[in-house]
C-alpha cells in the first residue's frame, strides 16, 4: 500500500475522509510544501471499470476550467492501481446540507449563491462546456461562504460547439430537462438551465419542484412541468422560475439573459460578472520568485517549467502559493527542515 501512495506520502499528509461515493472517495490532506489544505480524490482503477472514461472526461476538464467558482484541480497522481486528483478544500461542506439545516434560504440568499451558480455556468457555456450535473449536492461552500462547482465527471464539450446535440442521457432524474428524459436529443446548455431552475426552486423552498418515488411518476410530472408555488414566493421568483423551468427547450432562457435578469440583479444593481479573475497566461511573479529560488533553477527555467502546466507538483504548488499570495498569507515554500519535521512529526 505504502508503494501506492508514495507519490502522495512525498508532498501531502492524508487526513480524514469527507466525502465517499460509488467508485472514488475524497480525503482532506495538507500539502506539505505550502501548508495549505487540500481535498484528494482518489479513485481505484479496477473499481472504476467503464467508469474510468468519466474519470478522464473530467480531469481534462477541470484542466481547462480556472474560475472563482468552480473547484480548483491542482493535481493528478496516477499510479499502476490508482488515480489521485488534487482539488481545492472546501470546508463548508455542500449546498444541499446548507439548504437541509436551514430548511429554505430566504430570497436574499438565494440570490448570492445563485448569482456565483449563474457566474460559474455562464463562464463554462461561454468556453463550450455544459456541466449536465448540477444539483445542490455538486456545489460547495468555502471559508468564505463561496460556492465551487465541482463533479465534470459528465460534463460535455460537443465537438460542433455549444449548438451541437447530444444523445447520453445522464445527471440526476428531479434535476433533469423533459427533453433529456424524453430520449431525444437536447443540447448541454439548456438541459443546464432546467436544472438551475430545479436547483433555485430547491434555494427557495427548500423541496424540489418535481419529486416522486416512482420513476414513471417522476417523468411524468418533469414533462408537465407543473410545480407547487408556495405562497412566500416573490412575483419576481415565479417570472424567473417560470423562464428556467420552460418544458420547451427553444422557450428557456438563455445563461447570457440571466445575467441581468431584473430577479438576478435587485438590490444588488449590477450584472453578473463571469470572466475569470484567473490569468493562465501570465505567470504570478512572486510565485516564480518563490519557486525558482526554492529550486536553485533561474527564472525562465521555473518558467518554462510551469508553463508545460503538467498538473504535476510543481502545478499544485504554483496554484497554492497563488492562493496563500490572493488570501494574503506568505508566499513561502516551507524549507526543508520544517518540511520533514511537518511529514514525520516534531524531534
Ligand atoms: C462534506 N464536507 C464537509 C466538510 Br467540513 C468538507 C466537506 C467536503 O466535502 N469538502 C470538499 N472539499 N473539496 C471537495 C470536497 C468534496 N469533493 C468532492 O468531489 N465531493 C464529491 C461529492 N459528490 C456529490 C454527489 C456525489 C458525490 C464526491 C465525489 C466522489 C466521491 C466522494 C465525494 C471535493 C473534491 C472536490
Amino acid at each position: 500500500v505504502v508503494e501506492e501512495y508514495s507519490e502522495v506520502a512525498r508532498h501531502y499528509r492524508i487526513k480524514e475522509t469527507v466525502g465517499s461515493g460509488g467508485f472514488a472517495k475524497v480525503k482532506r490532506a495538507v500539502h506539505l510544501p505550502t501548508g495549505e489544505i487540500v481535498a484528494i480524490k482518489i479513485m481505484d482503477k479496477a473499481a472504476l471499470g467503464s467508469d474510468l472514461p468519466r474519470v478522464k472526461t473530467e480531469i481534462e476538464a477541470m484542466k481547462n476550467l480556472h474560475h472563482h467558482h468552480i473547484c480548483r484541480l491542482y493535481q493528478v497522481i496516477e499510479t499502476s492501481r490508482k488515480i489521485f486528483m488534487i482539488l481545492e478544500y472546501c470546508s463548508g461542506g455542500e449546498l444541499f446540507d446548507y439548504i437541509v439545516q436551514r430548511d429554505r434560504l430566504s430570497e436574499g440568499e438565494s440570490r448570492t449563491f445563485f448569482r456565483q451558480i449563474v457566474s460559474a455556468v455562464a463562464y463554462m457555456h461561454n468556453l463550450g462546456y455544459a456541466h449536465r450535473d448540477l444539483k445542490p449536492e455538486n456545489l460547495l461552500i468555502d471559508d468564505e461562504q463561496n460556492l465551487k462547482l465541482i463533479d465534470f465527471g459528465l460534463c460535455a464539450k460537443p465537438k460542433g460547439g455549444m449548438s451541437d446535440h447530444l444523445y447520453t442521457c445522464c445527471g440526476s432524474p428531479a434535476y433533469a430537462a423533459p427533453e433529456l428524459i424524453a430520449g431525444k436529443s437536447y443540447m448541454g446548455s439548456e438541459a443546464d438551465l432546467w436544472s438551475m431552475g430545479v436547483l433555485l426552486y430547491a434555494l427557495l423552498n427548500g423541496f424540489l419542484p418535481f419529486d416522486d418515488d416512482n420513476i414513471g411518476m417522476l417523468y411524468r410530472k418533469i414533462k408537465a412541468g407543473k410545480y407547487d408555488t408556495p405562497d412566500w414566493l416573490s412575483p419576481d421568483s415565479l417570472i424567473l422560475l417560470k423562464q428556467l423551468l420552460q418544458v420547451d427547450p427553444k422557450r428557456r432562457i438563455t445563461v447570457d439573459k440571466l445575467l441581468n435578469h431584473s430577479w438576478i440583479t435587485n438590490d444588488i444593481g449590477v450584472p453578473v460578472e463571469w470572466h475569470s479573475k484567473h490569468q493562465m497566461s501570465v505567470l504570478d511573479e512572486d510565485v516564480v520568485t518563490e519557486m525558482s529560488v526554492h529550486r536553485k533553477v533561474s527564472r525562465e527555467t521555473m518558467k518554462a517549467e510551469l508553463e508545460k502546466w503538467n498538473y504535476d507538483y510543481l502545478t499544485a504548488a504554483y496554484f497554492l502559493l497563488l492562493k496563500k499570495k490572493t488570501s494574503g498569507r506568505p508566499v513561502r515554500l516551507q524549507i526543508l527542515y520544517f518540511y520533514y519535521q511537518s511529514l514525520y512529526g516534531p524531534p
